[in-house]
């Protein structure tokens, strides 16, 4: 076997190395509770012979009843101690487990390409992320560890008491394989219903982040009744699978709890069977009988856990389809020094089967000028910008930074030289200044501020009665777009990157709010290599060079005077956007 190879019970189970010696002891734990059960019941079965002793004619001890009665508290005090050790060894343990696997299953996403978002949706992810997780956690803590105690403690038990009468045990056990027998040949029907259950309650959490997410949208355009009932539809469908898995599931179980507890009858007939022959003394025979009453509880609990441990496995199987997901890989020690952008016969599509957004493209974006991406909707402007950033591979061609392909530079170390100002700015629940401090985690507090204050973010934040310690709320819903903007602008002032990335607003800003926009912006853009999509062209007539862009390909380009005079795209665009700013409504 290969040093670094998991055991196979870790490598199912999706375990650290740390989670699986975790569950091998909590496992162990459990035993020891299981044995130290034992010992009250032994220390009674003592008490009982000799309470029965004047029955055979001898004469009860009281000296050896306190005796017992001692050793019954020291056993209680036992259980207590072993119950504990038990309890801290698998709860705590499963709950550090699942932090550490959502925290790499988070890791993980952020390496993730954006093509995997393309095929997953926000629900499935989180679903992943909580649901999937705590399901594990869930079985990690509950069930394996009780689960193989049992077992082992059931064998060992068995064991023991064939020694003492091989008759009296295989009575006992008797019907223990056929009740498993019983719940695994229900495995496969199990496996389809918890599969289908997985799936509904998927598509529910889908139906319910659509729903509050889209509470707006519903409420504006009057879709209450519709998206509601689509929702409904969802969670009946998740409430009907539900009931399906449980019933099919306690079908079989409870077909294995009859067939177990035929075994009590067994018992007593073999028991009967011997003591008549005089083959069995009273005192055993009350020993197995008194037996048969307790083994049966683990054996029970084993038959019931054991479909959730198949349920578990979906679970699973969904984490393990995610962490398969191949990342984005590249060297981590990278030195740019120049950071010309070259495009050489670049090819790109979203999808496989889609239609390509990108066509042989092959441009140059200088280092330390403004670059402009102007051209139709549609015609791949913000693609460019995403595949400079390596948000996605190129299908075909390269495109390097400073001469250096992207694809060989780890995405989290490219992005460091880079600064963005998108318009779907994305703000967290935290304060403003924390959201600006996302720029530069090591930045100084005089930084921020000198940061904040350029971006021309004072303006308005100092109104606010508690100022950049004012909390945001979900996304910074109570911001408006021009002041969201200006938060990212001080964001990547703050990183200073030697690249930046604008993404023009397409809505139109109060004259007041665009004049500091545009300010903050040229602070931002002073000595950089920038590019910028723009949307309206007046905003970029002194850009350094002009890339007109049209269904994926490259249509003209030059400064804003050479592509008036050629007469081409540009100077469509740009006269219907002159005629346009004569509209008025
Ligand atoms: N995530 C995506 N998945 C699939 N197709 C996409 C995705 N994003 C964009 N596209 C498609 O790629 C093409 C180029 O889109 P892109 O967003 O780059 O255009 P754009 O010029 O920036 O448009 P706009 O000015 O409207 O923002 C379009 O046909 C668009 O539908």
């Amino acid at each position: 076997m290969p040093r670094n190879r998991k055991p196979r019970l870790q490598d199912a189970l999706m375990l650290t190395d740390k989670g699986y010696r975790d569950l091998l002891k909590a496992t162990l734990a459990c035993t020891l509770t299981n044995f130290s059960l034992m010992l009250p019941f032994m220390v009674m079965i003592q008490m009982l012979v000799e309470v029965l002793k004047p029955l055979s004619g001898g004469e009860i001890s009281w000296n050896r009843m306190w005796i017992y009665l001692g050793l019954g508290i020291i056993a209680a005090l036992l259980v207590f101690l072993a119950s504990k050790n038990d309890y801290k060894k698998c709860y705590v343990a499963s709950y550090m487990e699942s932090e550490n696997t959502r925290i790499s299953l988070a890791e993980h996403i952020r390496r993730l390409p954006m093509s995997v978002f393309n095929s997953k949706d926000l629900s499935e992810l989180t679903t992943n992320m909580m649901g999937d997780v705590t399901t594990s956690e869930h079985v990690m803590s509950h069930i394996i560890p009780q689960l193989f105690a049992n077992a082992i403690s059931i064998t060992l038990i068995c064991i023991a008491m064939a020694f003492f009468d091989w008759r009296m045990a295989l009575a006992v056990y008797a019907t223990v394989p056929l009740a498993f027998l019983i719940v695994l040949a229900s495995r496969k029907m199990q496996r389809r219903l918890g599969n289908k259950h997985a799936e509904a309650k998927l598509a529910a959490a889908g139906q319910v982040q659509e729903y509050i997410e889209g509470i707006k949208v519903i409420k504006a355009c009057g879709l209450d009744g519709e998206k509601f009932t689509a929702l409904e539809e969802a969670l009946r469908a998740m409430k009907n699978l539900a009931i399906r898995f449980e019933l099919g599931t306690g079908v079989f179980i409870t077909g294995a709890q009859v067939v177990l507890q035929a075994g009590i009858g067994i018992t007593v007939l073999a028991g009967t069977y011997l003591i008549t022959g005089s083959a069995i003394g009273f005192i055993p025979l009350l020993m197995f009988l008194l037996i048969v009453t307790r083994i049966y509880g683990p054996v029970l609990t084993e038959l019931t856990l054991l479909p959730e441990l198949l349920y578990q496995q979906i679970a699973i199987g969904r984490m393990r389809r995610l962490m398969e997901e191949p990342t984005m890989e590249g060297d981590t020690d990278v030195a740019l020094k120049d950071y010309t952008i070259q495009f050489d016969k670049v090819d790109f599509r979203y999808n496989k089967e889609g239609e390509a957004a990108i066509k042989e493209m092959s441009v140059t974006i200088p280092a330390d000028s403004i670059t402009a991406l102007v051209g139709p909707s549609g015609s791949g402007k913000s693609t460019v910008s995403r595949l400079v950033a390596r948000f996605w591979d190129v299908n075909a061609g390269t495109i390097t930074i400073g001469g250096r392909d992207v694809k060989t530079i780890d995405p989290e170390e490219l992005m460091g030289y880079m600064s963005f100002v998108f318009q779907d700015v994305v703000l967290f629940n935290d304060t403003i200044y924390n959201n600006i401090r996302i720029g530069n985690i090591n930045a100084t507090h005089d930084e921020i501020m000198a940061a904040a204050e350029a971006a021309c973010c004072d303006e308005f934040v100092l109104n606010l009665p508690q100022g950049y310690d004012t909390l945001l709320g979900e996304n910074g819903s109570t911001l408006s777009g021009g002041e969201r903007q200006r938060l990212s602008i001080a964001r990547a002032l703050l990183k200073d990157a030697p690249i930046v990335l604008l993404d023009e607003a397409t809505a139109s800003l109060d004259p007041e709010n665009e004049a500091l926009i545009q300010r903050a912006i040229s602070r931002l853009i002073a000595g950089k290599t920038v590019i910028v999509i723009a949307h309206r062209l007046r905003t970029i007539t002194e850009a350094d060079r002009i890339i007109v862009m049209n269904e994926g390909r490259v249509a003209e380009q030059g400064r804003h005077e050479e592509l008036i005079t050629r007469n081409g795209l540009y100077h469509r665009l740009f006269s219907i956007q002159q005629e346009s700013l004569g509209w008025s409504v």
